[in-house]
């Protein structure tokens, strides 16, 4: 049975209070039905949190964009997925490419992470995906491999985890890879869930992301085991958020 696909936005680090609208318009657009064969959630930063979770009311998921290893402490500028959750929000993207670059997470933070974000009651978003190093010297599979073993605790469930693949490359430059390359890449992720989490790991949503747009949403989106994807620049603004999301086909 094909898994009900989710469309995610990460609007990493743009948003102020004026962009509640657009989350607005976005929970207009669910609450109308026009997305209604779709999951959709959207991650502003941690200073909107609990005002997106207002404004989106029900239909419309809210996410954080990061949490720390622990619960609570002396962690100064970080957020715990306690207070994610606290805010009202059900999801947390853990691993992002950029969280890994820029701030040195490695596999066994982000398992950390996503554990944290289960005791937490909240559904961890787990990035991974080759850099263009990675790619050009042929070894993307096994990147993913490795990600999916040592990012995924024994704990993931379909339910409390969304696998989201982002190749590197791909992320806010324009470029996206073939169809035939997602579905290579999708469909060895799929394998490696199966083998390890049995018959269950056919229900794991695989996410794309990477220079996802409203022109090549449809394309990307009907490859087999794409299961949804995370938006990041064209999340900004409702409209092209919202076309994304109508060009999922109903199954
Ligand atoms: O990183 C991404 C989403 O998490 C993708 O970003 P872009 O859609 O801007 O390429």
């Amino acid at each position: 049975m094909a898994v009900r696909k989710l469309i995610a936005g990460n609007w990493k680090m743009n948003g102020l209070k004026a962009g509640l609208a657009e989350i607005a318009a976005v929970r207009d657009a669910v609450e109308s039905g026009s997305t209604a064969h779709v999951d959709v959630l959207l991650c502003p930063p941690a200073t909107l949190l609990a005002a997106a979770c207002e404004t989106a009311a029900t239909g419309l998921a809210i996410g954080g964009q990061d949490c720390h290893t622990a619960q609570s402490g002396a962690f100064t500028g970080d957020i715990s997925a306690a207070m994610v959750a606290d805010s009202g929000a059900s999801h947390v993207l853990v691993g992002h490419s950029e969280r890994r670059t820029l701030h040195g997470e490695d596999d066994a933070t982000v398992r950390a992470k996503a554990q944290a974000a289960w005791n937490a009651g909240l559904v961890a978003v787990v990035c991974i995906g080759e850099t263009q190093a990675e790619r050009d010297a042929g070894t993307t599979l096994q990147v993913l491999e490795r990600q999916l073993r040592e990012s995924l605790a024994d704990e993931a469930t379909a339910a409390n985890c969304t696998v989201a693949y982002e190749p590197v490359w791909a992320i806010g430059t324009g470029l996206t890879p073939t169809v035939d390359d997602v579905a290579d890449a999708h469909r060895f992720m799929r394998e490696k869930l199966v083998e390890r989490f049995g018959e269950s790991g056919a229900d794991f949503r695989i996410l794309y992301g990477g220079s996802v747009k409203p022109d090549n949403a449809a394309e990307l989106l009907s490859v087999a085991n794409v299961d949804g994807a995370l938006v990041g620049g064209a999340s900004l603004k409702s409209a092209d958020f919202i076309a994304i999301c109508k060009a999922v086909r109903a199954e």
